[in-house]
């Protein structure tokens, strides 16, 4: 086990280039099931989500090769191996295995999901839409079985707007027969990502990044070579930081129109923030910043997995902030965190009472869950002296190189392996 350690205090600047979407990545590589050859994927983060999801699809058979920021993905020899336990636990999307697997053999057991605790994440929805489809759907020993004589095209309301339902539907309807309508789906940008690459591999796909999406089943996909969009959550996680310790750094490699709502909230705190087609500018650490109130929505509202990164922020800002998450509404296990570092910061159901203009203190903090670990990353950039950080493989999930590119930036950051004592001390409190 390994921990993180900020010394606090030095101000960033130069250019950080922006790895491909993380949320993106996990649903685009169960996609490549869905080809009858060979499928690639460049820009890939370098995270640990991505090599679980490639040894999956070699658990069921099929050939992945790493080189670099592309996968090559070759489904030809797949096959519906069950995957009731060991790896589908450790993340979240894993569930994306039931919809490319009931799209590809009809039939699939995959174990309930892992992921992030942020409280109930409940899959209803997805199975609402692979029932539609005409799977039967069981849930045994917490495995999902999943089984179809075919799949028919169907109307799916959606009743709660949700990513993973609506791309797991995608991926389980683009091989049905006739047509299949997703009403009330998300928007985010991974899922227009996801539906490029589909259709890139023959799917007919309409309307995503709409909340009506229609699809007209195909009887094969073939391979195709993919680049993934950039990650607007890594992107905002970096503008966070410039907010908080920038002289003048620039965010590269990005699409700023997916930051809209993050760089509307940073202005309206007084961070000055330059845009232009594929990067973001952030000018000076701002010792005025003023308070604000942000609600995490669905795209293109605020997302709620900046929410937490956004609240180590606030702590600096002149003033009192409401941060309230109405995707995750439990999503505030780093606020403990933040508290030790000497933030003030209290929580009241779904909403965290930030007061702030406080320096913070370096601590020994524990990142709980993957963004979690980028606010107390960012707390850590601010405070005096030095921060350490434990539950450095839930940072690793979700961030390529983080280290290195906050190097980069001037910022004094480094690992450490944890020594036996502290090993024990953090697997007792976990
Ligand atoms: C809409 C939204 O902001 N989604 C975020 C959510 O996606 P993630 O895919 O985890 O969550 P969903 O978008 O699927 O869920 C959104 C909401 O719907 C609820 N729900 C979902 C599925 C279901 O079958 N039943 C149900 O009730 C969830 O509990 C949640 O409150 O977390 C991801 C990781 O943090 C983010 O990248 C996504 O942007
Ligand atoms: C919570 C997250 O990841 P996951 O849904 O994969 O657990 C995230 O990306 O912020």
């Amino acid at each position: 086990m390994e921990k993180l350690l900020i010394e606090g205090g030095h101000l960033l600047e130069g250019t950080v280039p922006i790895s491909g979407a993380k949320n993106s990545a996990v649903a685009l590589i169960p996609a490549g099931i869905l080809a009858d050859s060979t499928v690639t994927i460049d820009n890939l983060p370098d995270i640990s989500d991505v090599g679980i999801l490639a040894e999956l699809l070699e658990e069921i058979g099929g050939k992945t090769e790493l080189d670099g920021d592309t996968l090559t993905i070759h489904p030809e020899n797949m096959f519906a191996m069950p995957l009731p336990n060991g790896r589908v636990k450790k993340l979240r999307a894993s569930y994306y295995m039931m919809g490319a697997m009931l799209g590809k053999f009809k039939k699939a057991v995959i174990g309930l999901p892992g992921g992030c605790n942020l409280g109930p994440r409940p899959i209803d929805q997805h199975i609402k839409g692979f029932e539609a489809l005409g799977a039967k759907v069981t849930n045994e020993q917490g495995a999902i079985y999943l089984q179809a004589d075919e799949l028919t095209g169907a109307r799916i309301y959606l009743d709660v707007v949700s990513v993973g339902a609506t791309i797991n539907i995608m991926l389980a309807a683009v091989k049905a027969k006739g047509r299949t309508v997703i009403e009330n789906a998300a928007k985010e940008p991974e899922i227009i990502d996801v539906a490029t690459l589909l259709s890139n591999m023959g799917a007919k796909i309409k309307g995503a990044g709409t909340n009506v999406i229609r699809i007209d089943g195909v009887e094969h996909l073939s391979g195709c070579r993919h680049s993934i969009i950039p990650d607007r959550i890594e992107a905002g996680t970096f503008m966070l930081a410039a907010a908080a310790m920038g002289r003048s750094v620039i965010i590269d490699n990005i699409i700023p129109y997916h930051l809209e709502s993050l760089t509307a909230k940073l202005r309206e705190m007084g961070v000055r923030i330059e845009t232009n087609d594929d990067q973001v500018f952030i000018h000076g650490a701002n010792s005025d910043l003023t308070a604000v109130d942000v609600k995490t929505l669905v795209y293109p509202g605020f997302p709620t997995d900046l929410q937490q990164p956004f609240t180590s922020l606030l702590t600096k800002a002149q003033g009192s902030s409401m941060v309230t998450d109405t995707i995750y509404n439990a999503r505030f296990k780093h606020i403990d965190e933040l508290r030790r570092m000497g933030a003030d910061i209290k929580v009241e159901g779904r909403s965290a009472l930030v007061n702030g203009g406080k320096r913070l203190e370096g601590a020994r903090v524990r990142a709980s869950d993957l963004r979690a670990g980028a606010a107390l990353v960012i707390a850590g950039l601010m405070a005096n002296g030095v921060t350490e950080i434990t539950g450095v493989e839930h940072i690793d999930r979700g961030y390529s190189n983080l280290e290195e590119k906050l190097k980069n930036l001037g910022a004094t950051v480094w690992r450490e392996t944890l020594d036996t004592k502290e090993e024990e001390e953090v697997k007792s409190s976990s």
